[in-house]
């Protein structure tokens, strides 16, 4: 058996996080992510459901061998024995001890209501299926958690059972009961209440698993610790079933820069946006910008007013060093800005404007009046930086002297695709080139047929990948003439940036977007005009 830590986080992203909606992982997926949890160093980690189905099994039967843990223990999940019974008979409760993990997590009712309907046994028997599975798993020497689920709830319908529910868990030998907001509806000082409650009327060690269904999952975790919980459940981005589980990464950053509460070493907390998104790979599931500590939106600042005290001192608007989780702060350009938020991403890009104001003023009205016409710069850094090198150096940056640009459109006018073929014709590398280029749509056409013409003077834009492209109508109520705003992303293999640009015909505005683009990646790569 297994010593279970004093305080310590339990991550169910392989379980629990595996139920979300379009979530789908392969054993090879499970086996990386419990690799990565264990590198930001969780206490436990719960790989899922032998018996359930094959790829839980398997993942035990792989993880024996396949998975080096250095920190993290592996937990099997599966639920009591069948009413009716016995547990060293159930082949479910079998499946957990093949799974051969020191821990083994078991789901059991604590709502005498799910007892009755769900499970369609007696109360007496469902004590009696969480008595012999306990006793029975302990016997074999695996250390038990139970997750009480609904217990909340039912502990509102019928306090006396579910505290009878814990007690005989913790009787038979469970290390930990973690008690479940199931349906996530709870919020957290029905949370402090009941966990202290509990506490008092049990003296068991307690455990705490939110859902977040009422957007407090985190709160309701840390109501329960603060009112004694000392095992969190969690996933890793707060992936789950429905709306989700509490997020680990939150949690665990609250727990130990706000609480003082060391769950993990300080220097795998600074892991923690690193493995996130290494995780968000893995799922395939796009990470939140706006996610607390390891959001690309995090630490990132808008207002002129904030940046204007942020030059002064970080602290003053921000609640924590990002670098603590991994994170950095970022200022964002828009028409909120002013000459601070300049000069502070100015800084970010390597430029010094503190002793230039008049730039800075100059570069901030620049912006708000181009935003006014519809460009956004917060989304668009490369485009920025662009502006801003104009600014500073007094000259545009060109790699090639457009003369002149053509597209045509041609179609059956039946079900067939139309087929677009753009003509460029440029001065670059010394020479007068006239290229063409073919294409679904007029932008595909252009971008073919820049890079034909530009291949020979910038052999480097073969590195050069459209990632994203977005179009945005921003008058609408124009109609067919409505200015048009279209938004960029190329990366190259080392890293991406985005560009915009603006005008009331959909390919002009793709063209700057697009020449941004390939300006900014070579000036990235340093590469010098070759008119
Ligand atoms: C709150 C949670 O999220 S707990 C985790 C839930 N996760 C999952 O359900 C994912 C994995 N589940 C599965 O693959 C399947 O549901 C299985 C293999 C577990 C069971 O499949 P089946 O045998 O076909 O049963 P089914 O899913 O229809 O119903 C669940 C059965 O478990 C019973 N059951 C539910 N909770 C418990 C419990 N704590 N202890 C014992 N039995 C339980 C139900 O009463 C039901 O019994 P029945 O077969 O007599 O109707
Ligand atoms: C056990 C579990 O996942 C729940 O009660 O939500």
């Amino acid at each position: 058996m297994s010593t279970v830590p004093d305080f310590h986080v339990y991550d169910t992203t392989l379980r629990d996080g595996a139920q979300q909606e379009s979530l789908n992982l392969s054993v090879t997926d499970k086996l990386a992510i419990a690799a990565y949890l264990d590198q930001l160093g969780v206490g436990f980690i719960e790989g899922g459901w032998p018996g359930a189905n094959p790829k839980d099994t398997e993942f035990f039967a792989r993880a024996r061998s396949e998975l080096k843990l250095q920190h993290a223990t592996l937990a099997a999940f599966g639920s009591t024995r069948r009413a009716g019974a016995r547990a060293a008979d159930d082949p479910q409760v079998r499946a957990l001890l093949d799974a051969q993990t020191d821990v083994v997590t078991l789901v059991a009712k604590s709502h005498s209501r799910h007892v009755a309907e769900a499970l369609r046994t007696t109360v007496e028997e469902n004590l009696a299926m969480i008595e012999d599975t306990v006793s029975f798993l302990v016997g074999e020497g695996r250390s038990v958690f139970l997750d009480a689920e609904h217990f909340f709830d039912g502990y509102r319908t019928d306090p006396a059972y579910a505290l009878e529910v814990v007690r005989t868990a913790a009787a038979a030998g469970a290390s930990v009961i973690a008690l479940c907001d199931t349906n996530g509806g709870m919020l957290p000082p029905q949370v402090t209440d009941v966990v202290g409650e509990v506490l008092e009327g049990t003296q068991a060690r307690l455990g705490i698993h939110c859902h977040n269904d009422t957007g407090c999952a985190v709160a309701n975790s840390l109501a329960a610790v603060a009112a004694g919980a000392s095992h969190v459940q969690g996933t890793i981005n707060g992936y789950g079933e429905r709306t989700g589980n509490a997020d680990l990464v939150t949690v665990v950053s609250n727990l130990q820069l706000k609480l003082g509460r060391e769950v993990v070493a300080p220097d795998r907390l600074r892991q923690a946006l690193h493995l996130s998104h290494a995780i968000s790979e893995v799922t395939n599931v796009v990470p939140y910008g706006r996610q607390p500590y390891v959001g690309a939106s995090a630490f990132a600042h808008k207002a002129g007013l904030h940046a204007s005290a942020l030059k002064v001192d970080p602290d003053l608007y921000q609640h924590t060093d990002p670098a603590l989780v991994g994170n950095s702060m970022r200022t964002l350009v828009s028409d909120m800005a002013g000459r601070a938020s300049i000069e502070l991403k100015a800084k970010e890009l390597g430029y010094d404007l503190t002793h230039d104001t008049d730039l800075a003023a100059r570069t901030v009205t620049r912006v708000k009046d181009l935003e006014q016409q519809g460009w956004t710069f917060d989304a668009a850094d490369a485009s920025f930086e662009l502006l801003l090198r104009e600014e500073v150096t007094g000259e545009t940056l060109q790699y090639f002297d457009t003369e002149s640009w053509r597209i045509i459109t041609d179609s059956s006018g039946g079900a067939q695709p139309s087929l677009s073929e753009a003509t460029i014709k440029l001065r670059a590398g010394g020479r007068r080139v006239v290229a063409t280029g073919e294409g679904n749509g007029p932008v595909n056409a252009l971008d073919h047929a820049l890079r034909e013409a530009l291949a020979d003077a910038y052999p480097e834009l073969a590195d050069f990948e459209l990632i994203d492209f977005r179009v945005r109508i921003l008058d609408a109520s124009h109609g067919t003439d409505a200015t048009t705003r279209v938004l960029i992303e190329t990366g190259d293999g080392t890293g991406s940036w985005q560009t915009v640009g603006v005008a009331p015909n959909i390919v002009h505005a793709s063209w700057v977007a697009l020449v941004d683009s390939f300006t900014y990646g070579l000036l990235k790569r340093g590469v010098e005009p070759r008119h």
